[in-house]
């Protein structure tokens, strides 16, 4: 109903919609203040049902992401039936629909992914995070060709940290690590490295390492972990895939070894960087100055505003400024003129 649009329609030019996906239907729109692109994800309370604790998670998690290969919440509107969420815009979509394209990738392209890949699992697990459904759906192209994660909508935050195991079998079958899937105690961060494995494997050969449309057979072959290596794969690549895609979780490869891991080092002069590039703390001075002027207020209280991140316009004006000054665009909020009587 129009009450629900009129909240965003305040803030955002709404195109059409470019994706429609379980329980939510993204549409293209613009940032009115800023000029920006965003993506809205829309989902009617209605049709959430038992999803509306995923949703939840979602928004909490991406509230506490802010990491240049994990996409950015921006704005949550919540109205009387529905939850928009105003998200990073990624114009190359999903990296799913890219290696079909090219039918599979090659190493040196998949080796620049995939740094990309392990700097977000990594920052995700320093904030105590398991994503548990790391595919290449859920990972996003931008418009400098980048990759950002999205959908935390599974992602655990075990409450002794990392440390602690989990339980609950999510995710996707294919990408499931096999302790995840015999329902065994497991720990996130040896799951996610499992799917980063299989994950890996995807890029490289343009397939899935174990297939098959019976779920039981599927189980069996992932417990068994023996997959076919295509013969244009290098030594390298099937070392490291090896390595990764290890049924005994203790013998699986880190997270940390994975950062200066020879295959990844490649024609690469340093480890990943997976440290984040804009600290949620950090507040850019240049962009609370437009602020303040636009608002009519002062530097102080304008910054005190920003601080509060309560994902709301103010939010939304401050990281999309920001974004428009880290991609070289002027740090300017519309100067909106009424028209003279
Ligand atoms: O900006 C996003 N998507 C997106 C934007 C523009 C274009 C495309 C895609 C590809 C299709 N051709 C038109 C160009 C976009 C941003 C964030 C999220 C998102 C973040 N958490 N959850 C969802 C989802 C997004 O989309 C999903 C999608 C839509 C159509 C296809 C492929 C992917």
């Amino acid at each position: 109903p129009l009450s629900d649009a009129a909240e965003l329609l305040k803030y955002y030019e709404v195109y059409d919609t470019i994706g429609t996906g379980g329980f939510a239907k993204v549409k293209l729109g613009r940032h009115i203040l800023t000029g920006e692109k965003v993506a809205i994800k829309i989902m009617e309370k209605k049709n959430l049902g038992e999803d509306l604790p995923r949703v939840k998670t979602e928004i909490e998690t991406m509230k506490n992401m802010s990491h240049q290969h994990v996409c950015r919440l921006y704005h949550v509107i919540e109205t009387h039936s529905r939850i928009y969420l105003v998200l990073e815009y990624c114009p190359g979509g999903e990296l799913f629909d890219y290696i079909i394209a090219k039918a599979h990738l090659s190493e040196e392209e998949t080796r620049v992914f995939f740094r990309q890949i392990v700097s977000a699992v990594a920052y995700v697990h320093n904030k105590g995070y398991a994503h548990r459904d790391l595919k290449p759906e859920n990972l996003l192209i931008d418009d400098d060709h980048n990759l950002k994660l999205i959908d935390f909508g599974l992602c655990a935050k075990p409450k002794g940290g990392l440390g602690d195991e989990l339980m609950t079998c999510c995710g996707s079958p294919a990408y499931a690590a096999p302790e995840l899937i015999q329902g065994k105690a497991y720990f996130g961060a040896e799951a996610d490295v499992w799917s980063m494995g299989v994950l890996l494997y995807t890029l490289l050969c343009g397939s899935l390492p174990f297939d098959d449309d019976n779920h039981m057979a599927l189980f069996r072959k992932i417990t068994r972990g023996k997959y076919w290596n295509p013969p244009w794969l290098s030594s390298d690549s099937i070392l490291l895939l090896k390595q990764m895609m290890q049924v005994d979780p203790k013998r699986r490869l880190k997270v940390g070894q994975l950062l200066d891991h020879p295959w990844m080092m490649k024609g690469y002069s340093s480890p990943v960087e997976w440290h984040t590039r804009q600290p949620l703390g950090h507040i850019d001075d240049d962009c609370i100055i437009e602020m303040a002027v636009h608002m009519k207020r002062s530097k102080q209280s304008t910054m005190h505003l920003v601080s509060e991140w309560k994902y709301d316009q103010t939010t939304a004006t401050y990281l999309l400024l920001l974004a428009k000054k880290q991609s070289g665009r002027p740090v300017r909020l519309l100067r909106y003129i009424p028209p003279q009587e």
